[in-house]
């Protein structure tokens, strides 16, 4: 389970972009995070890996507390925190099977990792994972050389290689056509299921945060001002959450999300 209670976030003396933020996702549920260029999608995300620092309150992951680990401790937390990003993230010259076994590092020693003396096991998982997502054909060809839903289906299995208790999607599919969004949303839902894991997703097409989420989360200049099931997300939640902004900040048609 994950347990946000009163987070605050602000960037240097600015004014919070974050401000008392509670949220709560317990069991498998895949739920979306959505809102206008500004909300404090992404910065909420960070908070709850570390990549940004909280400025005050309490984020506990299956009962700890991570907002004042440090070193070792906080380098374990992150491995139980599997992260899929916009931009995929690979280190394009390696194969994909190195980039996949590099959700390991952490796990193995340096020394294996440089010299690839990948354990059996984990070559086993790897293999296992990229079956399940599409990608075993690809272990040996560099990342450079897949298209881009196949490259953010390694930035998927590289962090299911973790072993991760929670994962977090950062605009998984922006950088994505049409039809790879949707196939790629999909897999991290049924992915959820399988693997009996909450998933978190920063997302701006509403169209497929209802589509393929359990549980939509709207926020609006830092606080969340929406949490419910896709189904109540009408007009009246949509105007609450998105006025103001640019039509296109809602990432698609708003007669499509309804
Ligand atoms: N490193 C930073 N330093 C200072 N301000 C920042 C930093 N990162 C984000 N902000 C500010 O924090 C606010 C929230 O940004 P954030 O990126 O979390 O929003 P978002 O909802 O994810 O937006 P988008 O959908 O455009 O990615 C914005 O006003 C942004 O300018």
């Amino acid at each position: 389970m994950l347990k946000i209670t009163d987070l605050v976030k602000s960037y240097g003396s600015g004014a919070p972009v974050l401000k008392n933020l509670d949220l709560t996702i317990e069991g498998e549920s895949v739920v979306s995070i959505i809102g206008s260029s500004g909300a404090g999608k992404s910065t909420l995300l960070r908070c709850i890996n570390r990549l940004v620092e909280p400025t005050s309150g309490s984020i506990v992951l299956n009962g700890t507390e991570l907002t004042n680990l440090r070193g070792r401790q906080l380098r374990a937390a992150r491995r139980k925190i599997g992260m899929v990003f916009q931009g995929f993230n690979l280190v394009d010259r390696l194969t994909v099977m190195e980039n996949v076994q590099s959700g390991r590092l952490g796990y193995i020693s340096t020394w294996a990792a440089i010299m690839r003396r990948y354990p059996k096991e984990d070559i086993r998982r790897a293999y296992e994972l990229m079956e399940r997502v599409g990608i075993a054909q690809y272990a040996n060809t560099r990342a450079d050389q897949l298209s881009g839903g196949e490259r953010q289906r390694v930035g998927v299995v590289r962090a299911l290689m973790q072993d991760p208790e929670i994962l977090l999607a950062d605009e998984p599919t922006a950088s994505l056509d049409p039809k790879t969004s949707e196939q790629i949303m999909g897999l991290l839902r049924d992915l959820a299921g399988e693997l009996k894991l909450p998933v978190l997703i920063n997302i701006h097409n509403v169209t497929e945060a209802k589509k393929y989420t359990d549980r939509i989360v709207g926020m609006r200049f830092g606080r969340i001002i929406f949490d419910d099931l896709p189904g109540a997300l009408d007009e009246e939640a949509m105007e609450r959450i998105y006025s103001g902004s640019p039509h296109a900040d809602r990432g698609g048609d708003l007669r499509e999300a309804s």
